[in-house]
């Protein structure tokens, strides 16, 4: 029988996903679908996909990049290894820092939750200075804050320099 877990203490989750190598829109779905197969994560948004320009990093391909939002009764630790089955699954290497990867999650905020530990830092140390995070993040919550930096609306205007593109021509399905 399926136990029905008590939600009422749970967070809500901010997720950034990204792709830059192969196919690029599978690669995001793969990961949407997969980080919701086990129970323990509640999905409550998905945004529209962007094509993004590289932030920092050696000369690499576009990317393709969506937020998603969920609530969860999960720590940290088991959100991150959520995260990085996912990235495994889909062959990510890690050899070069900011380098073109299949998939990338990134864990933006849980919560209220600060935490400085270098396996997972909360709320993500440079999602305030990057479009590809808060452009999709302001679409489908409008009215979000980020963490110790404020409206995701004004901290949008601050990086208006870089390249973002919806693509309502790719859009993500719902999981399940
Ligand atoms: N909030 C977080 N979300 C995801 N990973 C994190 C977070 N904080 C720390 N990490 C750690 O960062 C390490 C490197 O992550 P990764 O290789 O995905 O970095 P990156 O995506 O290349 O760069 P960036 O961290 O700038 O997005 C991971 O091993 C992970 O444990
Ligand atoms: N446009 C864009 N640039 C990046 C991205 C990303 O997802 N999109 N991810 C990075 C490391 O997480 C570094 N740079």
């Amino acid at each position: 029988m399926q136990q029905t877990q008590d939600m009422s203490q749970a967070r809500t989750v901010v997720l950034a996903l990204g792709s830059n190598l192969g196919e690029r829109l599978d690669n995001l779905q793969g990961a949407l679908d997969g980080l919701f197969e086990a129970p323990g994560m509640e999905l409550t948004g998905v945004s529209p996909v962007y094509e993004t320009v590289p932030v920092g990093g050696p000369p690499q391909p576009n990317f393709l990049n969506a937020v998603v939002l969920a609530r969860t009764m999960l720590e940290g630790a088991a959100v991150l290894e959520r995260a990085r089955g996912i990235e495994e699954a889909l062959h990510r290497l890690r050899d070069v820092r900011w380098g073109p990867r299949p998939i990338d999650v990134d864990i933006i905020t849980l919560g209220q939750e600060y935490s400085a530990a270098p396996e997972l830092t909360l709320p993500h140390p440079r999602a305030h200075e990057r479009a590809f995070v808060l452009r999709p993040w302001a679409d489908v919550d409008p009215d979000a804050e980020l963490l110790g930096h404020g409206r995701v609306g004004d901290l949008l205007d601050a990086v208006a320099d870089q390249e973002v593109l919806r693509r309502d021509d790719l859009p993500l399905r719902l999981p399940g």
